[in-house]
């Protein structure tokens, strides 16, 4: 259970329902442990007395004259006697009910609110936690291994407590037998196979967490293998890739199931080992109880004790395996709980303002891992400037581009705006007066409407059409039957790029940011839509400080400064035509395969 702990203090927003469902187990657990094997020890005698009248108990001796003082009837004591068991059986009944739903609601309450914390962390990781981890395998932990856990309270909520305190009372009642009946030989003959017991469910439960762990992992590898083939149906096709994707669905699937029966052969083995070990002690009680001359109606209630602790043993073995697939998928989800959040915000962030004079980087480095990708860039740009990010892929222009939102923070060297180090910003100050349009823009589930407010949030109708307009897309927009409010698929497949792209321009237009970073799809658009796409993005750039991570020569005559990249450096800086006259490199550049063929 100490696994556990960390997990208790989302049990404090449930406290109540919990504290009344633990109340509601140990009264299940009195009732069941003790007042049933108390029942066969009072009803019984008093149903069926012993007419040799040395044999009968002191204390229905005691009752019987009590009664018959009180002048109660004979029928009506049967009446009464009779009674105690649906009643006995009634209390133990709704106890338990309460008991399993209060703590089946707790328990779920806790996953809900494990399930938040994981989806809120998720929200404000690095970058650079999404690029080292597939989001098929995050995927699988938000709600697979949630799922387990889930499944592992909803089955066991009604046995953690009312098992344990089952136990408890009825070796409690076990031991008050032996010793009114000086039978505590008999009772520990039986109870010597508790510890014999419990080693079978330590063993089962040590080899079943090494099989629980790499089922939750193969559970992981199967979704992400899932939403893989739901990501790229297009590369499939194009590559008659079926018939491999489904060879290896086959293949995680076989292994799963392998995995699934050793845990359950496991699991499985638990409660029938159980139960023969607990028949060879009842056995071996039986035979030293009669061979010590036990009457049978003591030997009935020691047998009811004895069934009262067996019981609890074999459940709490099967809440035991089942624990330890939970302590499985607590692992895997503490993998994302336990992830350092990084680039955190100062603790006193200086007072936001978007800079009015510059945007200076210097000495800056950066590196993902250990090779360097951007080295010792100084640089200015002054405010309202419009730069052109160029050259060969992988030369360091997007990573340049990210870190000034601060989606990374540089090794070294630092970006200041107007003189302070952008670390010194709260990163939702600095983001709020950043507009960022992606390579390939996401659109969010739910209608255009929604996907261009993302810009922001309080925009009137009005306002979203004017920024469509802007971004050449109201046109588009007004011609779908649904217009603004048509829904767009998961990843925006029913819109062109083209279409989304400017959906995209859209939202930076309303966000109506001082700063833009545009990263330029490099997949050719239609001439129409580049053209409408082009035209779009030149309005936008007008009046902010711009970075375009540019692949069209179109792109460049709206820069007022291009940056030329090669291997992390900047090794070209100046306008279109200077360059043109001057650099090398840029020369070979715009003639090659980079910007495309538009010179
Ligand atoms: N998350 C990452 N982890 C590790 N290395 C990365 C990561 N992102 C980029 N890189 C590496 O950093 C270098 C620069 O990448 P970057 O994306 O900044 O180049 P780029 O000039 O924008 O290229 P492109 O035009 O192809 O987008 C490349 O060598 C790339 O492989």
């Amino acid at each position: 259970m100490n696994r556990f702990r960390p997990y208790y203090k989302y049990l404090l927003t449930v406290r109540w329902q919990f504290g009344m469902g633990v109340l509601a187990g140990l009264v299940y657990a009195v009732a069941s442990g003790a007042g049933l094997p108390l029942m066969t020890k009072v009803v019984f005698p008093m149903l069926f007395p012993d007419h040799n009248a040395k044999a009968q108990k002191w204390w229905v001796v005691m009752i019987q004259e009590k009664l018959h003082l009180m002048e109660i009837a004979p029928n009506q004591l049967l009446i009464i006697t009779c009674l105690w068991i649906p009643v006995i059986f009634a209390i133990r009944a709704l106890a338990g009910y309460a008991n399993s739903i209060l703590i089946q609601y707790s328990g779920l309450r806790v996953v809900e609110a494990i399930r938040t914390d994981l989806f809120t962390k998720l929200q404000y990781l690095p970058l650079s936690f999404f690029k080292k981890n597939k989001s098929g395998d995050l995927l699988a932990r938000l709600m697979s291994d949630t799922e387990v856990l889930r499944q592992v309270i909803v089955q066991n909520s009604s046995d953690l407590i009312k098992q344990p305190a089952t136990l408890l009372s009825a070796l409690g009642f076990l031991g008050y037998l032996a010793m009114e009946n000086r039978s505590i030989f008999v009772a520990l003959i039986a109870l010597v196979t508790v510890p014999v017991c419990v080693m079978v469910i330590r063993i089962a439960g040590k080899r079943l967490i090494v099989r629980a762990r790499s089922l939750q992992q193969r559970g992981g590898d199967l979704t992400a293998a899932l939403s893989e083939s739901l990501q790229s149906p297009l590369e499939i096709r194009a590559y008659n890739l079926e018939g491999r994707q489904v060879g290896m669905f086959r293949g995680r699937v076989r292994e799963m199931l392998r995995l699934t029966m050793k845990v359950a052969r496991y699991r499985q083995a638990i409660s029938p080992t159980i139960e023969v070990v607990a028949a060879c002690g009842f056995a071996a009680a039986l035979y030293f109880g009669a061979n010590n001359g036990m009457r049978l109606d003591d030997f009935i209630t020691l047998g009811m004790a004895l069934y009262m602790s067996y019981e609890p043993i074999k459940k709490l073995g099967m809440v035991h395996s089942q624990l330890k697939q939970g302590a499985a998928a607590a692992e895997r989800i503490e993998f994302i709980l336990h992830e350092p959040e990084g680039l955190l915000d100062p603790v006193k962030p200086e007072a936001y303002t978007p800079p009015s004079k510059s945007i200076r980087f210097d000495n800056l480095s950066f590196a993902y891992g250990e090779e360097p990708v951007l080295k010792d860039l100084n640089l200015e740009i002054p405010i309202g400037q419009v730069v052109a990010l160029v050259g060969p892929s992988g030369a360091g222009k997007s990573t340049f581009a990210h870190l000034i939102p601060r989606f990374y923070d540089p090794q070294s060297g630092s970006i200041r705006f107007d003189g302070t180090d952008i670390r010194g910003f709260a990163k939702k100050d600095l983001r709020n007066s950043i507009a960022v349009v992606p390579q390939m823009p996401s659109l969010f589930l739910g209608s255009i409407a929604e996907n261009i407010r993302i810009g922001r949030e309080r925009a009137s109708d009005e306002e979203v059409r004017e920024a469509a307009r802007r971004a050449n897309a109201h046109d588009f927009i007004s011609s779908l039957p649904e217009g603004y409010e048509t829904q767009v698929g998961e990843r925006g497949d029913l819109l062109s790029g083209g279409q989304r792209q400017r959906i995209a321009i859209a939202r930076a237009f309303l966000k109506d940011a001082p700063i833009l970073i545009l990263d330029e799809a490099t997949s050719a658009l239609d001439s129409e839509s580049e053209g409408m796409v082009q035209q779009a993005l030149a309005a936008l750039v007008r009046g902010r400080t711009t970075f375009i991570i540019a692949h069209r020569y179109s792109t460049i005559t709206i820069a007022d400064r291009i940056l030329v990249f090669q291997q992390g450096r900047i090794v070209g800086d100046g306008n279109h035509e200077t360059l043109r006259e001057t650099d090398p490199i840029y020369q070979s550049m715009i003639g090659s395969q980079f910007l495309g063929a538009g010179v």
